[in-house]
């Protein structure tokens, strides 16, 4: 079977495009640029660019146990709408997949309903408690893509201590969430301004940075490879650029809320605005920018974190914290520092593509002759307005409801099959 993806443009050095071709056998790219192949399917790319399928490194499906969020189904629905075609699932599942039982059954439930490449995260701690390690070998040899307890951070230094060294004879990556908890002080969004304003509990910068300054610490102990989650205060900027510059094998993402908007953005005590880490300051935000750009933050990654819009109708406190993005990510960058030429759009696809499945060595998140094909059709001019009524997630979560942005996928292919193709 062999498919014939035509005129579409190829996204060269800056902003540069290039009119190719894409012939696909096999579910494999076995050509770029090539002519269109007797006896072949053909998808005639009306001239939007290509990208490849997007990988995000952090993401929460919620199946098993929390379906009313989420499933596997609509996450992946979602993410493929949005261009993504490998996500990695945190392990805030229940059960956790933190025995070789949980996982099997987690690569079950993928198997059985991805519409994507799902690639789970095995746990650093049974049931994410922070108290009784995994046999990470074990999860590892059960599909585990990495190591976390996302959605809490580990407490004790030495329990993270001991996860890297495991992590260091696997070469496996340790995936911190840092969030230390006797600093959170019941706080709902960042400890600065608005939150005074609103008349609401902060979260410090330092609850995050303090462990994140612990954690390289611990990784150059240990020799181990270590990722940091969603980074967002301009402290943590200069602990991860100190320990790289320090030769430490430590890699970061941000997530693209934390680029677009700062604590004086939210409105009201509006929980659709509530998500950790918090909106910082405008400094953390410049901060977060810088380091993108000068690579001490590896990649985008989403961090698509659905919730029912009962738990988050009344209110910040007591409303669970997170946020939808899958659908919102790309246009939602490209128009608003894309367009206005902070970045090239080269750039914003490598990081959310390359540099993110480079993390932990996946061969994906490239348009190359005998990758699997894998890639999304992005029209650049189509502007439309964020519709959160309209999300293939069961999320309505989502800041940026009623928001206008350019660059919509119109086209997405996962191994060789249409996975998402917007309606006519
Ligand atoms: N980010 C969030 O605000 N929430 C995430 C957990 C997490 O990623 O820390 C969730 O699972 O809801
Ligand atoms: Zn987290």
């Amino acid at each position: 079977m062999t498919t014939f993806v035509k005129n579409i443009k190829l996204v060269k050095a800056g902003n540069e495009l290039e009119l190719s071709s894409i012939t696909i056998e096999d579910g494999k790219i076995v050509e770029i640029g090539g002519v269109e192949p007797a006896g072949a399917e053909v998808i005639d790319g009306n001239g939007h660019i290509v990208s490849p399928g997007f990988v995000d490194v952090h993401t929460h499906l919620r199946e098993p146990g929390f379906e009313h969020k989420e499933t596997i189904a609509t996450g992946t629905a979602s993410a493929a709408k949005g261009g993504f075609t490998t996500i990695c699932a945190m392990p805030n599942t229940k059960p956790v997949p933190d025995s070789v039982e949980n996982m099997q059954l987690i690569n079950g439930l993928i198997e059985k309903s991805a519409v994507i490449r799902v690639l789970p995260y095995g746990s650093l701690t049974k049931d994410i408690s922070g108290e009784v390690k995994t046999d990470m070998a074990e999860l590892k040899a059960n599909g585990a893509v990495a190591f976390s307890d996302d959605g809490v951070g580990i407490q004790l230094a030495s329990t993270m201590y001991e996860q890297m060294q495991q992590a260091a004879k696997l070469d496996a990556v340790v995936v911190a969430h840092c969030e230390d908890n006797s600093l959170i002080y019941d706080g709902v969004m960042h400890e600065g301004t608005r939150n005074k304003e609103l008349g609401l509990p902060g979260i410090p910068s330092i609850c995050e940075s303090v462990q994140i300054a612990r954690d390289v610490l611990l990784a150059e102990a240990a020799g181990a490879r270590y990722h940091v989650c969603h980074v967002s205060t301009k402290e943590s900027v200069r602990a991860v650029r100190d320990a790289k510059a320090a030769g430490i094998k430590v890699t970061a993402e941000v997530c693209p809320h934390h680029l677009l908007l700062e604590e004086m953005d939210i409105p009201s005590d509006d929980a659709n605005w509530k998500m950790n880490p918090p909106l910082r300051a405008a400094d953390d935000k410049d901060s977060l920018h810088a380091a993108l750009l000068d690579g001490t933050i590896d990649c985008i990654a989403t961090d698509h974190a659905p919730h029912t819009v009962e738990e988050k109708c009344c209110g910040m406190v007591g409303a669970p914290f997170g946020i939808v993005g899958f659908e919102t990510a790309f246009p939602l960058l490209y128009t608003q520092f894309v367009k206005t030429g902070k970045w090239t759009l080269e750039q914003l696809i490598d990081w959310m593509s390359v540099k993110a499945a480079q993390i932990f060595d996946l061969p994906y998140g490239t348009l190359e002759v005998g990758a699997s094909a894998d890639f999304v059709l992005i029209d650049l001019e189509a502007e439309k307005t964020v519709d959160a009524e309209g999300f293939v997630s069961k999320g309505r979560n989502t800041p940026f409801n009623g928001w206008v942005a350019q660059g919509w996928p119109v086209l997405t292919i996962f191994e060789g099959k249409i996975v998402y193709q917007e309606a006519q």
